[in-house]
């Protein structure tokens, strides 16, 4: 007598079920979807094992274990094995051949990884994070990797023009935003040059990197993976990976006077989140607590910039910021949008057609001006800084705070951290965009009188506090984590310009329990 394994196929794919007593790990039936197992090995038995329960009537037990994801709460993943037990070894061996068969029949699974890892980023833990947590699924999973553990900033970018990149199935950044970032622009900027485009030039059609990016978080706020798989943890994310999850992502390029300067995924923040940016630059000693240190002082400093804002609404997706419902795995929106872009291609291949569509102009005082590609949660704001933003819609939205007094300041960023709706107050504006400019008013005066040398060396002071004299130079932008020098700047989002192994945010657990539950009555 031993346990019965069964196999079968649904629509949802294969299953592995398992009707397992003791000694086996499970002690219910168990359903595994094929795409969520993560190995196959043959069990090698010791005398202990051999001679427990039923099994020491046996006269040489045979089995194999198979490691899968288990889908835990807050969007968590793990590795969990279950062992199946036989007395018949050709029975036993046909199990793993077929199982290994299936697993090779995912041709999305990468295979050959290059990983990056910053030793120094958040609270210096990567490198530990990666050979501890990180290494030892990878290679339970027969991925192989090469590993760069980076010496200095830029090393990951630079190293990317130069590697053979057609070896890999995929890039790994173990760190935070700022580590994802270097990579990004190490494999745009390498695509890009190999296929002669010129990223000066704005309005040039970049060409889409089909080589997937898996973030291992290891950074202070960790918002491109928190924003892509709903949770920042190393095991989930490396699982992700694992299973080869493809997740698009929409990238903005950031210009100035037809120079290259950044490209950003999650938040372009001037004001607000360009001077807590800078803040922080200084305190990078204090590690994550650092945002928190030069937030609550920006916070009382309570700085607006004036500008102009330019911007052409995004008149092609299907949402808008103030929408109810939130990007998710699978997103309708982001697939249309995905649809539209294959159109497009076809219509016109790679050629560009000039964008005739009306700009939008609002001049202003303004304590934040943010423009996020996604809804940019991050434990800080789960559900970030627009709610309802697109991973993968060819669009950002724009956020403008206006100036306001310190409290409705206040009431705002705390709305970042509770349901209520961050856009519902008389002094925010949101708008959904495709592309953006901004000058302050310090540059225009400045360009309209460059001979007026006090403004210029002095800088500006404070004409509705001249009593204080705060001095209202420019803000910096904060792009990604990042600090940009200029001030005046023209912005672009390229729909799913890049890929990451991930799926997006899935519904929350109560909906993945109902649905789990009535898989397993369909199949009862
Ligand atoms: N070996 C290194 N020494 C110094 N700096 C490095 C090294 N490797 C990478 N960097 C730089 O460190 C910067 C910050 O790293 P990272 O994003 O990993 O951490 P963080 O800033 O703490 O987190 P977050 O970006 O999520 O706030 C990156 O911009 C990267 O260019
Ligand atoms: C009284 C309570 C008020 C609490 C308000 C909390 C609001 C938090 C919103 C956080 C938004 C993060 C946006 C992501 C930006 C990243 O690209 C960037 C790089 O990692 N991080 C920061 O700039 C770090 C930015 C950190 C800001 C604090
Ligand atoms: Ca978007």
């Amino acid at each position: 007598m031993y346990d019965r394994i069964m196999y079968r196929n649904n629509h949802s794919g294969a299953v592995l079920r398992c009707t397992c007593v003791k000694p086996c790990v499970h002690t219910d039936n168990c359903f595994v979807p094929t795409s969520e197992i993560i190995a196959v090995e043959e069990t090698e038995l010791n005398k202990k094992q051999r001679s427990i329960g039923k099994w020491q009537k046996m006269a040489k037990p045979h089995a194999f274990t198979v490691y899968y994801v288990k889908k835990a709460r807050n969007h968590r993943w793990r590795c969990r094995d279950v062992t199946f037990w036989c007395a018949d070894e050709i029975l036993c061996n046909q199990w793993i051949q077929a199982l290994k068969e299936l697993l090779e029949m995912q041709t999305c699974r990468p295979k050959q990884l290059l990983v990056y890892i910053n030793p120094y980023g958040g609270k210096r833990q990567g490198k530990r994070i990666y050979e501890q947590k990180v290494a030892p699924l990878f290679s339970l999973a027969s991925i192989s990797t090469d590993v760069v553990v980076t010496e200095h900033a830029n090393h990951a970018k630079d190293n990317l023009f130069e590697v053979n990149i057609n070896k890999y199935d995929g890039v790994v950044c173990v760190g935070g935003d700022g580590m994802f970032s270097e990579v990004m622009h190490g494999l745009i900027g390498r695509m890009q040059k190999d296929s002669g485009i010129d990223q000066n030039n704005p309005k040039a059609p970049l060409v889409q990197c089909n080589i997937r990016i898996g973030i291992i978080p290891a950074g202070s706020t960790d918002c491109v993976c928190y924003s892509t798989v709903g949770i920042s943890d190393p095991v989930t994310s490396a699982l992700h990976i694992i299973i080869g999850d493809c997740q698009p992502l929409d990238v903005s390029s950031v210009h100035q006077n037809n120079t290259f300067l950044k490209y950003a995924v999650s938040l372009l923040g001037y004001g607000f989140y360009g001077d807590v940016l800078k803040d922080s630059e200084k305190k990078r000693w204090m590690g994550p607590m650092r945002y928190d240190y030069s937030g609550f002082k920006t916070f009382l400093s309570h700085h607006y910039y004036e500008g102009t804002i330019s911007f052409q609404p995004a008149k092609h997706t299907l949402g808008s910021p103030r929408d109810k419902d939130s990007c998710r795995t699978g997103c309708y929106i982001c697939k249309e949008s995905e649809r539209q872009l294959a159109e497009q291609r076809k219509k016109c291949g790679f050629k560009h057609e000039e964008d005739e569509e009306e700009w939008k102009v609002i001049k202003g005082k303004f304590l934040a001006i943010n423009v996020v590609n996604m809804c940019c949660a991050c434990p800080r704001s789960p559900k970030g800084l627009s709610p309802a933003a697109h991973l993968a819609d060819g669009s950002a939205d724009l956020i403008l705070v206006r100036k306001c007094s310190r409290f409705d300041f206040l009431r705002y960023l705390v709305r970042h951290t509770n349901k209520d709706d961050q856009f519902d107050f008389s002094f925010v504006d949101v708008y959904r965009v495709k592309s953006f400019q901004f000058t302050s008013k310090l540059s225009e005066d400045n360009e309209s009188s460059v001979t007026d040398i006090g403004k210029k060396h002095f800088g500006q002071f404070c004409r509705d506090h001249p009593a204080c004299c705060c001095n209202i130079a420019n803000s910096t932008w904060n792009c990604d984590g990042e600090t940009l020098d200029s001030s005046a700047i023209e912005v672009r989002v390229h729909c799913q310009l890049m890929k990451l192994f991930a799926r997006g945010i899935e519904e929350n657990c109560k909906d993945e329990a109902a649905y789990s539950h009535s898989s397993v009555e369909q199949l009862l």
